[in-house]
């Protein structure tokens, strides 16, 4: 796939008269998609979670270079309960045209993941199929929307048939690299991004066949400057949906977008999760939909030994910690803190102490995450430094001790059960024992604890970091 020369459309970054840093996700959009307040008037909370969302979403994408491993069940709900449900177990059965083939090849894709098996057949049935899917990040969603919309784009004709929403400019980007992948080998076909800042002239029209952006700018696109015609769109995407609806702004715009497309153009709305918000949204934009789900790999404390360290202040904390320093860097471990400051400040303070360790924090550009990540990962660094936000979402596998610092409580001072699994469930995964070490420095801490040991029924030892034996003992 060529880009267009020259001009701000076409290839990935080169022409973009953009100032804003890729991954400086601070002012994007934000401002431009008037977000409205709530019920409550409460707009900055929104504003933060679409935020965090959409950093995290752009994170895990940078980290991953492979499918994730899920063994869960697929559940597929058709339109017509009465069609055969069909699924694949290769690309060839697709029939997919050479050119795609070659493109998913060249990719080092051998077989369809979990979600394209189901999902592919429904969405390049003929005629093709409304689709909702939810599955994790990580599962082939991006891969399988791509392929519906390059199977279904015709080259020859110079105007937009394919049409994608993403929350961000950044996000944006990150499915065009996968669109251009997967589509090189269709030297006709353009890629055109509607992203703020992109400005082209007046009473232009796109020949690009693809347009990937953010609902805003499409919006404007689609009515007010008209350079794409919504009425010759055959493939309509909203990826991210549990990312887009953060905003109300996204979720007004890509309901007017939606209302302009022709009445037989496919739509297909894709989301890590399905909470009822995003449900709600879905069925609002896609009609007579197909529904897909996958679920997410149960998280269970069943292999993790857990403990909890009695302290009296944040410095006896610290002190415990540099005591079972030594048995938890054995494997890898995340010490996971409430606020960016308490993260920093123990970061600063283990260096001191000669310790290397990594700090995963908010502050930093979501590259910069995704580069200490990917040490980490590589096991460059034993010890990462977080807070819940940043942490949220990313799976290192290779993770075998998690120390609360703080415990997780949600913005109540409730203990946040949700969140203290997730933390500790990836440890004990695959077979393998986990380590969790809560520290606990106060009555009201104690009285969390106590509620998530009555939340899981599960019992946390005691351990006394000044006993050398019993720090052996977990250890191995
Ligand atoms: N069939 C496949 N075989 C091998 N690798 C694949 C396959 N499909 C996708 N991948 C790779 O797996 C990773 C995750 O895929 P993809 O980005 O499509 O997932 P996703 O569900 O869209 O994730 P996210 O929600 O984070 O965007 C990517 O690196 C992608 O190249």
């Amino acid at each position: 796939m060529a880009g267009a020369e020259g001009s701000v459309r076409g290839s990935a970054l080169q022409h973009f008269p953009i100032t804003l840093p890729v991954g400086d996700l601070s002012n994007l959009h934000l401002k431009e998609e008037k977000i409205k307040p709530d019920a409550n008037g409460n707009l900055k909370t929104n504003a933060i979670s679409f935020k965090d969302r959409a950093a995290q979403s752009l994170l895990n994408k940078l980290i991953r270079s492979n499918l994730v491993d899920n063994t869960n069940q697929v559940e597929v709900l058709q339109r017509d309960p009465n069609s055969p449900l069909y699924s694949v177990k290769s690309f060839e059965e697709l029939r997919l045209k050479p050119q795609l083939l070659q493109g998913v090849y060249a990719m080092g894709f051998n077989r369809p993941s979990k979600i394209q098996e189901n999902a592919l057949p429904l969405m390049l049935a003929e005629p093709p199929q409304n689709l909702i899917a939810q599955s994790q990040s990580g599962t082939g969603k991006t891969a399988a929307f791509v392929l519906a919309m390059l199977s279904q784009v015709e080259p020859a004709n110079k105007y937009p048939q394919c049409l994608c929403l993403s929350p961000t400019y950044e996000l944006a980007l990150q499915t065009g690299k996968v669109i251009e992948q997967m589509g090189k080998f269709y030297p006709a076909l353009k890629l055109a991004y509607a992203v703020r800042g992109n400005k082209l002239e007046r009473g232009q029209k796109l020949s690009e066949q693809i347009v990937i952006g953010t609902p805003g700018t499409v919006l404007d696109w689609c009515s007010k400057l008209k350079f794409i015609d919504p009425k010759k769109i055959k493939v309509f995407v909203l990826d991210e949906a549990d990312v887009m609806i953060a905003t109300q702004g996204h979720q007004d715009q890509s309901i007017r977008i939606q209302r302009m497309l022709p009445r037989n153009c496919q739509m297909l709305l894709f989301s890590a999760t399905f909470e009822d918000s995003v449900w709600k949204f879905a069925q609002k934009v896609v009609p007579d939909p197909n529904v897909i789900k996958l679920k997410r790999e149960e998280e269970t404390l069943d292999t993790i030994k857990q403990y909890y360290v009695l302290c009296s202040s944040r410095d006896e904390k610290f002190q415990a910690l540099c005591n079972l320093y030594g048995a938890i860097t054995i494997a890898q471990a995340m010490i996971f803190c409430h606020t960016r400051k308490t993260a920093s400040w123990l970061a600063a303070e283990l260096s001191k102490e000669g310790h290397q360790v990594a700090l995963l924090s908010g502050e930093m550009m979501v590259e910069q995450r995704a580069a200490v990540i990917e040490r980490f990962r590589e096991g460059k660094e034993k010890v990462l430094v977080t807070t819940n936000v940043c942490a949220r979402g990313i799976d290192v596998e290779q993770v075998s001790v998690v120390i609360n610092f703080d415990l997780p409580v949600d913005k109540d001072g409730n203990p946040d059960n949700e969140t203290y699994l997730h933390r500790i469930g990836r440890t004990g995964r695959f077979g393998k024992r986990g380590l969790a070490v809560n520290m606990v420095d106060s009555k009201h801490s104690m009285n969390i604890l106590n509620r998530i040991q009555e939340h899981f029924n599960k019992k946390i030892e005691r351990l006394d970091t000044d006993d050398l034996d019993e720090i052996e003992k977990i250890a191995n």
